[in-house]
């Protein structure tokens, strides 16, 4: 089965990070993903997230670092979840795709009901934390 290469934003604001929760008409209904979506053919991944965002949330990001994709076999699919940690520049959240989004701390995400291919990422955004976000947004 081919893999398919998927972006996905961890959006750092005022130290919270943003979660979007995949609505009942999506795959993994119910389950939470940092937003974003499938790299289309000759697609930059940058490039594909930015325009996922602004897809999926209408807000503009930064992007600043790539954390350490994932490789995950559902049962229909592989995936390779691409994350990268992005500040919000601009423009306002209206939900086109997903039931809900929040703002949760990072000691917070583990209570969510995650996407499984997501648990080594919110793993390596723990460890991560102190580098990625500046004392003064802790
Ligand atoms: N966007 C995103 N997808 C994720 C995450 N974790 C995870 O397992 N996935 C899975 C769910 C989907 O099977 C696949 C991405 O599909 P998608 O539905 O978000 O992408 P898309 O908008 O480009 O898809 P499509 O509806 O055009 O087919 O990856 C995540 O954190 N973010």
């Amino acid at each position: 089965m081919k893999i398919i290469p998927v972006t996905c934003a961890i959006i750092i604001h005022q130290g919270k990070v943003l979660l979007a929760q995949r609505s009942e008409v999506m795959d993994l209904p119910g389950k939470w993903e940092f937003p974003g979506g499938k790299v289309e053919m000759g697609e930059d991944p940058k490039a594909c997230l930015i325009r996922e965002i602004g897809e999926e949330l209408g807000i503009q990001i930064l992007i600043k670092t790539e954390l350490t994709p994932v490789d995950f076999d559902y049962p229909t699919k592989k995936i390779r979840l691409i994350p990268f940690v992005a500040d919000w520049t601009g423009g306002e959240i209206i939900l086109a795709e997903h039931a809900q989004v929040g703002w949760y701390d990072q000691n917070q995400l583990f209570l969510l009901d995650l996407a499984p291919a997501d648990i080594p990422i919110v793993h390596e955004l723990t460890e991560k934390w102190v580098n990625l976000v500046a004392p003064n947004q802790r």
